[in-house]
């Protein structure tokens, strides 16, 4: 890998990683150690994840049965070829033309199979030890096949320590003369502090006895293959047993101890803890009931405190006082490890076990205050093995499921790790959740703490395939870049409680009391092991499960459709504002724009202004003239005004002479000199074309008016046309008129005529009876025949017939009496 050995930390934090320490060697003072406490609001770092690689030498056994066959080859201190064996999956593939049969892998460091354990220490722990003095967690997991040397890289042998007893020593020897030895400060919950009553001190005390009395009593009772740690003695003879320089923590971790910016003198208390995840069930290593194989083990929850940190419930914390304390209690613990015999390996682990040390930093003073409290956790995981080749069955199957089944969902984990690192690659989401060791190690993996990864491989060439696989999810773990958070010690300050586990201090300011009584346990459960339970205990168990799971859905859809309308209405919110803050946004945007534009506006006006300015002053520059020039050609001007007026008089005179003299003008010789016969011409000239121009304008005139006048002409004799057509029918209006008079005429004279005849009429009546009085008058005194006065009548009627009235009256002698009366009426409907 390209990036190899390159340190991704900036020089201003490594400085303080690399003076920094928090405690005093050997307990004296360092020089500086009354200054000032390491800052703890560093940037944060960003590192790539070690990866450490060491190669298994062969047993005799192994040489015996030349099981050599050159699959590994070291290459140089980064790089290792694996070169795959004839019998090994991958060279069949690799024939098919799947994969290749060679493969280059690199890591932080190689170390080959002559390296020692204190070489190995040295070259690995160097970094995270450091770190971990300065408060910064630490977590070293071992990985690998089975039988490839885990065990013995983690925690050697009571002859060839590995690195957890070493990193205790150091530790150890780190704190000297500065080791709190009282036990009244207890690590509580995931980084928190309790401070043990003086009853829960002696409690605390028998505790710690009972357990290292047990194993005095196996000790005594059993002969045991594991390391017999009790019988370390961790003199630096011992811990360069290799015939290695000393592996103190001066050597390498306070080399700079001269920068360190501490003020204060502090102390240090140890407790340590040791558990293991079985068939994916935690147990504590330390529980004196576990020593005894008749007795159900208690199941250990993972739980969370308020900050979302994992802890083990329960899980015992033991005060060590040296390294001796803590190798005795890590042989009991592993004398309650879950070890098979299996094909590979006689002493095979079955389950990942998690040691821990927990070291508490405190004031050193009479009443001392908790400063801090940082976890170094060495973490032996199973072997991974193929179960086909390991010919596993019962529970050796069922633990290698569970093993393998863990040891994927860390490599998943770790694959999900380094692809979201890659900005260009969608986040995913990352399995810490699916397994107990995950959740485990996932703070270390977040930030919290720093993380580094032993790959251990053996040379067999039976397990090939499996050290491939091993090799390949190492080249993936090796690309995971680290953040560690910049607090040096602890992710978060320790709060510290009471014996009864309410908090009395608080380290932080901006922590509230409220906020700790909520960080307890999410739940006080206790999990069984089922695999250890009856039938109908299982069918029982199952039952309340499927209640308690029912129950738990029910809660869970209430509380998420409590989420859902949160979250919805926060959305909307979230919604509303962003609408008016984009309104605003807008409106400010516009206003910006009309501002822009208006300056813009006004800077044109500005520059045309200007340019017309300039053009003006250029023209006025062209046609400068100085006053008195000017005045003087004014002068000159009018004065030649003047005698065109005087020679404009003399013309009209001679040209009155001229037209007086007629023809006779062309003989009269001028008297006039040359320059006022110029001046004359040139007024001729002048006026000439003045009269031109006057002529030209009349011609213009004269044609608009032509226009107009034969527009006008036009308009005429549509006019006259109309006259026509009126004086026509003015003519037949008068011809109609007299029509009317003659007819009003005739009638007036019939008028008259009937007039006339009703007065004949009435004189005739009046006759009439004149005649019929004298008639009656005559008869009542002469008793005369009528016969003779109707004759007298008919001869008057006869009389009166013959006049041109009579005769008329006479046509209408035969008509009704009625139409008599009427009288007039036929002569008007003849009419
Ligand atoms: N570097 C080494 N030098 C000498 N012996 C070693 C070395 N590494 C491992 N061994 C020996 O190899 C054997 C297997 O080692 P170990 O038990 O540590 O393997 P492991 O990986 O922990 O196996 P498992 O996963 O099955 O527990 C042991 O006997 C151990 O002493």
């Amino acid at each position: 890998m390209a990036d190899e050995g390159k340190n991704y930390v900036s020089t201003e934090a490594c400085d303080v990683l690399e003076s920094a320490s928090f405690l005093s060697v050997e307990g004296k003072p360092s020089p500086l150690e009354s200054t000032v406490l390491p800052n703890t609001e560093e940037q944060q770092v960003y590192e790539p994840l070690k990866v450490f690689l060491r190669v298994r030498p062969f047993s005799i056994a192994e040489l015996e049965s030349h099981e050599s066959q050159g699959c590994v080859t070291i290459e140089d201190a980064q790089t290792v070829i694996l070169s795959a064996p004839k019998e090994s999956s991958a060279m069949k593939n690799s024939e098919r033309g799947i994969g290749h049969a060679v493969h280059s892998f690199t890591f932080s460091q190689v170390f080959g199979p002559e390296t020692t354990q204190s070489e190995f220490f040295e070259g690995s722990m160097k970094d995270i030890i450091k770190a971990y003095v300065n408060g910064v967690n630490g977590l070293v997991f071992a990985y690998g096949v089975t039988n490839a040397g885990k065990t013995f890289t983690i925690q050697g042998t009571s002859k060839d320590l590995g690195i957890l007893p070493r990193s205790l020593d150091v530790i150890f020897k780190h704190i000297r003369g500065r080791h709190y030895l009282k036990m009244n400060f207890k690590p509580y919950l995931s980084n928190d502090v309790k401070k043990l009553e003086d009853e829960q001190i002696k409690q605390e005390e028998a505790l710690k006895t009972a357990i290292l009395a047990s194993l005095k009593e196996e000790t005594e009772s059993s002969s045991n293959t594991i390391a017999n740690f009790c019988d370390v003695k961790l003199d630096p003879s011992n811990c360069a047993s290799d015939n290695h320089p000393s592996n103190s923590l001066e050597n390498f971790v306070l080399l700079d101890i001269h920068k360190t910016n501490m003020h204060q003198r502090t102390q240090a208390s140890v407790w340590i803890s040791f558990c293991e995840i079985y068939n994916e069930y935690v147990y504590d290593l330390l529980s004196i009931s576990s020593t005894s194989k008749s007795q159900r083990r208690r199941v250990l929850r993972i739980c969370e405190d308020q900050g979302g940190n994992c802890y083990i419930k329960d899980l015992k914390w033991i005060n060590v006082q040296s390294t001796e304390e803590a190798c005795r209690l890590l042989k009991i613990g592993n004398k309650n490890r879950s070890f098979a015999c299996t094909r590979m390996n006689e002493q095979s682990s079955r389950s990942h076990s998690i040691f821990s040390i927990r070291l508490l930093k405190l004031t050193d003073e009479h009443q001392p205050r908790v400063l801090g409290v940082s976890e170094l956790s060495f973490c032996d995981l199973a072997g991974s093995e193929r179960c086909n080749k390991t010919h596993v069955f019962g529970d050796r199957l069922k633990e290698a499921g569970n093993i393998n089944n863990s040891l994927h969902i860390l490599g998943k984990c770790i694959a999900a790790l380094k692809q979201n690192q890659n900005p260009k690659m969608k986040p995913s989401y990352i399995p810490f959740r699916e397994s107990k060791l995950t959740r485990l190690f996932q703070p270390f993996f977040c930030g919290k703490g720093k993380a580094c990864m032993i790959v251990n491989i053996n040379q067999h060439t039976s397990t090939y395939d499996e050290t491939l696989h091993v090799m390949k999810f190492s080249a993936i773990a090796r690309q995971v870049i680290q953040t560690i958070l910049p607090k040096n010690f602890g992710y978060f300050p320790p709060k510290m409680v009471g014996g009864d586990g309410k908090p009395i201090m608080h380290f932080d300011a901006n922590t509230s009391v409220g906020d700790f009584a909520d960080s307890t346990e999410i739940s006080a459960e206790e999990e069984v092991d089922i695999t250890i339970l009856s039938h109908e205990d299982l069918l029982k168990a199952a039952e309340d499960l499927k209640e308690k799971l029912a129950a738990e859905r029910r809660s869970k859809l209430l509380l998420e459709v409590k989420i859902r309308k949160e979250m919805a209405e926060a959305m909307f919110r979230q919604l509303l504002e962003t609408e008016e803050a984009w309104s605003n946004r807008l409106e400010d945007m516009k206003d910006s724009y009309e501002e822009k534009l208006e300056s813009k506006f006004e800077m044109y006006k500005e520059a045309i202004k200007k340019h017309a300015y300039m053009c003006a002053m250029e023209q006025i520059e062209d046609h400068y003239v100085p006053i008195e020039e000017f005045l003087a050609e004014q002068e000159k001007v009018e004065d030649r005004e003047r005698k065109i007026l005087q020679l404009e008089r003399q013309l009209d005179e001679q040209s009155g002479r001229l037209l007086a003299l007629g023809s006779l003008s062309s003989d009269i010789p001028s008297t006039e000199n040359n320059m006022e016969q110029d001046l004359l011409d040139s007024t001729l000239k002048r006026a000439n074309e003045g009269l031109q121009k006057q002529c030209k304008e009349k011609e213009e005139l004269i044609k608009s008016l032509k226009f107009k006048i034969q527009k006008l002409n036009e308009t005429l004799l549509e006019a006259n046309e109309g006259y026509r057509k009126m004086a026509e029918e003015n003519s037949q209006l008068k011809h109609t008129i007299m029509l009317k008079d003659q007819e009003m005429n005739s009638l007036q004279n019939w008028a008259k005529r009937v007039l006339e005849l009703e007065e004949t009429v009435s004189s005739l009546q009046k006759e009439l009876e004149v005649q019929k009085k004298n008639f009656f008058a005559e008869e009542s005194k002469q008793q005369k025949p009528r016969r003779g006065l109707l004759a007298n009548l008919k001869s008057t009627v006869a009389s009166t017939a013959s006049t041109p009235l009579g005769k008329g009256w006479g046509k209408y002698e035969e008509a009704s009496p009625c139409s008599r009366k009427q009288g007039l009426l036929p002569h008007k409907a003849k009419e």
